[in-house]
């Protein structure tokens, strides 16, 4: 099968292409980009219903978006999302490749859950899926998982995410275990016994609706934890959905040092600050919370100067009547997967934070080197994995289009400019569904 991608405006890091050029596909591979591919010659050659001719006139071309940061909740809580549903979103999305953290029920903590992951993606996903295991049994912090024999079994990264390792002694024998199997630990950073009850950042808002709050320096102790570790033990550390200024300086510090240290940051925490939660309405309650504007112009900075590698989404989806409860019952977490693209657009590359090129990097890019595969690239020979987008089109974001299951967003109605157009996985259009 042939498939021409016509006129499109390629961005793509790895080639450092920026302009208007035509792809050639054939089966799973970019065999040629170049200024002009004639489909006539092509199609005399093959035939022309062994063709496809796609026209992204006015439309990005870039390698497809690869989120490091995902909630699946198959298996057991399959009312929220299932492999399937959350796949379906990832592709709207411009996500080719998705990387599901362990915190299912049960936990993906041995090579069997591993195996079951990875052997319903392939019935169920049409896009790619990279397993995070959990770092340990149960994700209840004790006992330390069979980190090899999961590596073995395909698992691409280990979390512990929904919370931290505590244990500073089990944490350092994972990073010590995630250096010899050469993945990296994806760290959620969060001091169980200072965030206690609390439902949402510390501060004003969280006063005038009389809720707990969750100061800074819950994630801040843990990032600055997890650095020193990965000093100490040369394991490379991936700091998940990172909300706070702090947080930023001390990344910057660790890239100083030279530390295999690299970092994410979430749509909504460079989109929204604490004081704009307009009431107490649990779509607006995720963990880490939304912070103060100094952290969000911190946050938009790290990423503008490129000490913030990352844009991940932290896909949580939730069930509506559990988000119908109030900020302090309902559990954390948002839908991201539909939104991300918008709002990186909308909020970074339209007010002049990031190139085009950079918004590739962070979301395609750099997160297939931080995970370790081949893609986040559209030179020739290799996978066809792209997104076409459009962004100039303006729309309001509807959570009652979206494909995934969960419709907890706080951006419903949210005027947004960047519309992905078509999502191919390899050499294939997933979206648009077929
Ligand atoms: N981010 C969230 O608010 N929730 C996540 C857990 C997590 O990513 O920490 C979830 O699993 O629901
Ligand atoms: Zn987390």
């Amino acid at each position: 099968m042939i498939t021409i991608i016509k006129n499109g405006h390629v961005i793509d890091p790895a080639s450092g292409r920026d302009g208007i050029y035509d792809i050639l596909l054939e089966d799973d591979r970019i065999m040629k980009v170049e200024a002009k591919i004639d489909e006539n010659a092509i199609t005399s050659k093959v035939g022309k219903e062994s063709c496809v001719v796609i026209d992204a006139s006015n439309q990005y071309v870039m390698p497809g978006f690869i989120d490091l940061h995902v909630h699946l909740r198959e298996p057991g809580l399959e009312y929220k999302e299932t492999i399937k549903s959350g796949a379906m979103a990832a592709a709207k999305g411009g996500f080719t490749t998705i990387c599901p953290m362990p915190n299912t029920k049960p936990a993906i903590d041995n090579k069997y859950m591993i195996e079951y992951l990875l052997y319903k993606a392939k019935e169920d996903s049409i896009v790619n899926i990279l397993p995070v295991g959990a770092i340990t049994k149960d994700q209840t912090g004790n006992q330390l998982n069979d980190i090899l024999g999961m590596k073995k079994s395909g698992m691409k990264a280990i979390s512990e995410d929904g919370k931290s390792v505590m244990d500073t002694k089990i944490y350092r024998e994972a990073m010590r275990l995630a250096k010899e199997a050469d993945i990296p630990v994806l760290a959620h950073c969060e001091d169980k016994s200072l965030v206690g009850n609390g439902a949402m950042n510390e501060g004003k808002k969280s006063k005038e609706l009389g809720l707990v709050g969750i100061s800074n320096a819950v994630e801040d102790v843990i990032v600055a934890r997890d650095i020193l570790l990965a000093k100490e033990t040369g394991a490379r550390l991936h700091l998940c959905h990172c909300s706070t200024k702090d947080s930023v300086t001390f990344v910057k510090m660790a890239k100083d040092a030279n530390l295999k240290v690299s970092a994410e940051v979430c749509p909504h925490h460079f989109t929204m600050t604490d004081d704009e939660i307009p009431s107490d309405d649990a779509n607006y309650k995720m963990n880490p919370p939304l912070r103060s504007k100094e952290d969000v112009e911190a946050l938009k900075a790290g990423l503008r100067d490129n000490i913030m590698d990352v844009i991940a989404t932290d896909h949580a989806p939730h069930g509506e009547e559990e988000k119908r409860l109030s900020i302090s019952e309902a559990p954390f977490g948002i839908v991201g997967l539909e939104t991300a693209f918008a709002l990186t657009v909308t909020e970074l590359v339209n007010q002049g934070y990031l190139t085009p090129m950079q918004l590739v990097e962070k979301l395609s890019y750099n997160p297939a080197k931080i995970i370790g595969v081949d893609k986040g690239s559209l030179e020739e020979g290799k996978i066809a994995d792209i997104v076409i987008a459009d962004i100039d089109a303006e729309y309001k974001i509807n959570k009652d289009e979206f494909a995934s299951k969960g419709k907890n967003t706080p951006f419903h109605g949210k005027k947004v400019r960047g519309k992905i157009i078509t999502t191919i996985v390899g050499g294939k259009v997933v979206y648009p569904f077929q």
